[in-house]
């Protein structure tokens, strides 16, 4: 009943339509921070947080019947369910209470300790319908287009939470920072911080790891650029990881390894990583499969415990991408088989166009995961049951 409520559009062109997402742009989220007004947050996050949840609850009943019975699903509906009545508790609560203040900091606590773990959670769901009744391209698709909507929601709904608790709650945060956001966000700290981390990793497992040279473009002042510190360094962790061990693996017999390298500009709209490796790349028509769920998850290495521990359970580019993509930048991967791979990470120098990017429950949506598979209206192949192979548009 409530959802239908949610994606009901109200009287009227001027007003945003009634229980639809709010995107807040950083500039938004920073001068809010400043203020630092409890009452007004809570204000903001029990309107925002339900609608946010409502709309991804819902899409959640659009996926294969297969998944929904694997009981990682349901587990993590639980949570969502759970999370959502929570919520909606405080909705008639006096905002000026401040006792209901600290019960809702508490509750905000409890959510995100909840739902720590549902990526993997998700992920062991996704294993055990390929388990249990095998994978196709369209299953493949449908969970694709999900699981990226699903997890863009997560990541705003903790980035949302998290501002709250690092602001109102009693966390001794840095000095500058406005929750977990840096006004002036330090991309060659970032760097540093993330490579650091993953040579240490590299190092441990490997006895070795490839050194990196950073250059910064001319004329790039990279003073004053308002991002999330914390965004940056997990993409660079990821993408350092799969950076060393190309490397590491492709050079494996050799004594020197060729360097790591990063290059950084800055230009009016964005600001660009370029990571750079010589770690032998990947065939061009595989490289959509690396930021594939399935992909990631389907040919599982038979795990010997011999893992290098650079190979996470493959969700890294994925969710990576997402974060980049977040704040409206991007996360694109070029590679050349033979040589080795670059990965650019762009990011929106201007934060009042850095908006928040959310997924919304919609007529389009529902219709994503009724839409028949695509027959392919190009051929490249003689042989006849090949042309008909569906062009996949991912
Ligand atoms: O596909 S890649 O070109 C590659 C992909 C993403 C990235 O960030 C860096 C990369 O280098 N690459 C990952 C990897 C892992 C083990 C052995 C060989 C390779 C090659």
């Amino acid at each position: 009943k409530l959802f239908a409520q949610i994606i009901r559009k109200c009287h009227g062109r001027s007003q945003k339509p009634l229980y639809q997402p709010s995107p807040m742009s950083l500039s938004e989220l920073l001068s809010f921070g400043q203020k630092k007004c409890e009452k007004k947050s809570f204000q903001f996050l029990n309107d925002e947080i339900p609608i946010r949840l409502a709309h991804i609850m819902r899409e959640f009943e659009d996926l294969p019947k297969e998944l929904l019975t694997m009981k990682s699903v349901k587990l993590v509906r639980s949570w969502y369910d759970l999370s959502f009545k929570e919520v909606q508790s405080f909705a008639e609560k006096d905002p000026d209470d401040t006792k209901v203040l600290a019960e809702f900091s508490v509750a905000i606590q409890n959510i995100l300790n909840r739902h720590s773990y549902v990526v993997e959670t998700m992920a062991q769901g996704v294993i055990e319908m390929e388990d249990t009744y095998g994978m196709d391209d369209k299953i493949s698709e449908r969970i694709q287009y999900f699981l990226d909507r699903f997890y863009m929601n997560r990541i705003s709904i903790r980035m949302l939470l998290t501002q709250h608790a690092a602001l109102f709650g009693n966390i001794t945060n840095h000095p500058r920072r406005i929750g977990h956001i840096d006004p002036n966000c330090d991309v060659i700290e970032c760097v540093s911080n993330a490579f650091k981390a993953a040579r240490q990793i590299c190092e441990h497992y490997h006895m070795q790891a490839p050194e990196l040279d950073v250059i910064t473009a001319d004329g790039s002042k990279l003073s004053n650029f308002v991002y999330v510190p914390g965004h940056i360094e997990h993409i660079l962790f990821e993408v350092f990881k799969n950076a060393m061990r190309a490397v590491v693996e492709y050079h494996r017999d050799k004594l020197e390894l060729p360097k790591l390298q990063i290059i950084v500009a800055k230009g009016k709209q964005d600001l660009t990583i370029k990571l750079s490796d010589q770690g032998g790349g990947v065939p061009y028509q595989d490289q959509d499969k690396l930021f594939q769920y399935m992909y990631s998850t389907a040919p599982r290495p038979q795990y010997t415990g011999q893992e290098s521990p650079l190979a996470g359970y493959g969700y890294g580019l994925p969710l990576s991408r997402l974060y980049a993509r977040y704040f409206q930048g991007d996360l694109v991967v070029s590679s050349m088989e033979g040589y080795g791979t670059d990965v650019y990470l762009y990011l929106k120098v201007n934060s009042s166009e850095a908006n928040e990017c959310l997924p919304i429950y919609n007529t389009t949506t529902s219709r994503m995961y009724e839409a028949e598979k695509v027959v392919s209206d190009w051929s490249s192949s003689t042989n006849w049951n090949q042309s008909i192979r569906t062009y996949s548009t991912t």
